[in-house]
């Protein structure tokens, strides 16, 4: 009788599982909330994994497939691995497929949508999912991304506020923002790494820039959930968008003249996207009324919903 020698993928794994993982776009920072408040919009990726005992596969469709590396260097794979390793399963082979909505280095959070995309997948692959329960994804993801605004978004959906514990672990919650709360993004067509965003930052700042800031993020809170007259002083910063406009100068002069006419513009995450808030049809009648002229088809204005239901995880197989 033959006998199979073929290596089998490890224990506490699901060796016949398919995940699917649908992962929000995220605005972060919304002007004051700076490495704390993100927002997500119903703009997705969308990633397959199935694991075999051994090997590589990675197929990407869409934004970034030109780009992204197809070996164990791509941003979900790497995801998957750290979930794998923080569980503590042995590695197995991995088929991975990317669809992908979200535009890369644009303050939309791709990257973060690429590390939560990738941990949730491999929890549908686990035997134990608990094992990577939310907050345990929210960790591991901050930890890879550095930051936890847009990785709490992506997983929780919705508006979260996000922050570190004494020691150091990070937490989020969801807070409920206006059903009428109407996003627009403009997005260039050029590319801003956050890395180089945010090497831009100065180490410590003034004291009342700090104070500043805590009193804005307050009110944003505020204006979001209950006072959307309030949102364009409440999204007001000194911590990190005049600092930043040097890369990206003409993002910094459309937030200008769309807050002149009295929206909400901010950029959105480390840039160069701007993100504008405000009630139906508001912000998208200010950014029309700036980009009217011939700058305007420089960028390309999009209209997402907010998604609330944040990483979809489906499952086939056993
Ligand atoms: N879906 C993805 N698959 C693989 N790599 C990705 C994906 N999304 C983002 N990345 C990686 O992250 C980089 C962009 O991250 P970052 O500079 O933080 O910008 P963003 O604001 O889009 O998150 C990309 O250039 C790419 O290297
Ligand atoms: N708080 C971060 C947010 C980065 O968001 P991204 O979408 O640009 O990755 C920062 O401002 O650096």
């Amino acid at each position: 009788m033959a006998v199979d020698h073929a290596p089998a993928v490890g224990k506490g794994l699901r060796a016949g599982r398919r995940a699917t993982v649908r992962v929000p776009a995220t605005s972060a920072n919304l002007g004051p909330g700076f490495d704390t408040l993100g927002l997500a919009l119903t703009i997705h990726d969308v990633v397959t994994l199935s694991l075999a005992p051994t090997g590589l596969e990675v197929s990407v469709e869409g934004q970034g497939a030109a780009g992204v590396p197809l070996t164990e260097e791509h941003l979900v794979v790497r995801a998957v691995r750290a979930g794998f390793d923080h569980v503590g399963v042995p590695q197995p082979g991995i088929r991975l497929h990317c669809v992908n909505g979200i535009p890369h280095g644009r303050g939309l959070g791709s990257s973060a949508a690429a590390v939560v995309a990738g941990l949730v997948a491999a929890r549908g692959c686990l035997q134990e999912p608990e094992a990577l329960d939310d907050a345990t994804v929210l960790a591991l993801a901050t930890s890879l991304e550095g930051h936890p605004d847009n990785a709490a978004a992506a997983l929780l959906g919705g508006c979260t506020i996000s922050w570190h514990t004494h020691s150091g672990v990070p937490r989020a919650e969801r807070i409920d923002v206006r059903a009428d709360l109407d996003p627009v993004v403009c997005v260039p067509a050029g590319e801003l790494s956050t890395s180089t965003a945010r090497a831009m930052l100065p180490a410590l700042v003034p004291h009342p820039d700090a104070s500043f800031n805590a009193g804005r993020s307050a009110l944003l809170v505020h204006a979001l959930t209950r006072r959307p007259d309030l949102l364009l002083e409440a999204t007001e910063d000194r911590l990190h968008q005049a600092q930043r406009a040097p890369a990206m100068p003409e993002t910094a002069e459309l937030v200008h003249k769309v807050r002149e006419l009295g929206a909400a513009a901010v950029v959105s995450g480390a840039g160069p996207s701007v993100l504008v808030l405000g009630g139906r049809g508001e912000g998208r009648k200010a950014v029309d009324a700036v980009l009217s002229g011939p700058t305007g088809n420089r960028w390309n204005i999009e209209q997402p919903g907010i998604d609330t239901v944040g990483s979809l995880l489906a499952t086939e197989g056993e």
